[in-house]
């Protein structure tokens, strides 16, 4: 159980969140501290695609036992797993599952059966007659847009393992403090289980803000025609919902092999229509060529936070800029 220490790094939760991904993609358990629900309780969290007899055994040893797999909606629809009927919701709005065993497992219960299950639900492939219900794993749903639509540990559990590059399912359970009374670990005690056991630690905010930050989601919220003079001409428009900004894509013929024009916006440019720097001018001829052409995609970004002051504008080398653009891209071109 050792991964290299954090790297001295200027913000301390983006160091925390890289040392969390890196354990998780070298298969490892991590400890994940629900602070923003659960009063710092502490979770062990380790990927289902890693889910070995040793390892649920070290979970079963040191947690609850009360072992869950966070999945994405849409597994838990494909494998056919319900959430647990039950006529009052508990205040969190957590979505258990029936519960599963593997078909093949046992009775379900010893770490190497329950490591067969987990495993078995993490696989991209697998069929729902692979399971019988109830059993001995608990499924929890995580909403789909992970931490934006909920921050709950299910949402942080799966959003984890996306970002760390692994099957979207990860199990986890809460670490108990001593064996002897069974109490929860919260407040420090859980980044002091981490250490002791040299386990990379993450807390839900930690990461939460870390996925506004790398991880934009722009979600398209208008697409109207420019208007007779440029047929064939569209305004689309998105809303991005890990950071609350819009960004405007002008989009003329078919996108799906359209050259792409990005533009970050520029206050003094853009907005204030200024010309002391050439933001307005290149957002222009952007949009001219694309219109003219009858084929193309402009696209305008708009981060958080000021823009750099022009003339030392960017336009556009801000590594957020890409990654917005080729999701907006990806959508436009469906
Ligand atoms: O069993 C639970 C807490 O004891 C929760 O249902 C489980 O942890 C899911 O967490 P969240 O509601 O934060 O997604």
């Amino acid at each position: 159980m050792s991964v290299a220490s954090p790297p001295a790094v200027l913000d301390p939760a983006a160091g925390r969140v890289q040392h969390t991904l890196r354990a998780l993609a070298a298969g490892e358990p991590i400890v994940l501290v629900d602070d923003v629900r659960r009063d710092g309780e502490g979770a062990l969290v380790l990927p289902a695609e890693a889910a070995t007899p040793h390892w649920i055994a070290l979970l079963v040893q040191h947690t609850t036992g009360f072992l869950r797999v966070a999945m994405e909606e849409a597994a838990c629809d494909r494998l056919e797993l319900p959430l647990m009927r039950c006529d009052r919701i508990d205040r969190f709005g957590s979505a258990l599952c029936v519960t599963v065993d593997g078909a093949d497992v046992g009775t379900g219960i010893s770490a190497s059966a329950r490591a067969r299950t987990i495993k078995a639900l993490a696989r991209p492939d697998a069929h729902p007659d692979e399971f019988i219900r109830p059993g001995h794993v608990v499924p929890v749903r995580a909403r789909d847009g992970g931490l934006f639509a909920r921050e709950g540990r299910a949402e942080a559990v799966v959003d984890l393992m996306r970002l760390a590059a692994l099957a979207p399912a990860g199990v986890f359970s809460e670490i108990v403090v001593s064996e002897l009374t069974g109490e929860i670990a919260r407040g420090g005690e859980p980044a002091r289980f981490a250490a002791e056991h040299e386990l990379a630690c993450v807390s839900i905010s930690d990461f939460a803000g870390h996925r506004r930050r790398v991880d934009p989601q722009p979600v398209r919220t208008g697409d109207t025609p420019v208007g007779d003079a440029f047929s064939g001409v569209r305004l689309v428009s998105y809303r991005d919902i890990a950071d609350e900004t819009g960004h405007l894509a002008i989009v003329a013929g078919d996108p799906r092999d359209a050259p792409v024009v990005v533009h970050r916006e520029c206050v003094n440019g853009n907005v204030l229509g200024l010309s002391t720097c050439d933001c307005g001018l290149r957002w222009r001829s952007a949009v001219e060529s694309v219109v003219r052409s009858g084929r193309g995609i402009a696209i305008s970004i708009r981060l958080p936070g000021a823009s750099p002051a022009c003339p030392a504008c960017d336009h556009g080398t801000d590594p957020r800029v890409a990654v917005v653009a080729e999701r907006i891209v990806q959508d436009l071109r469906g």
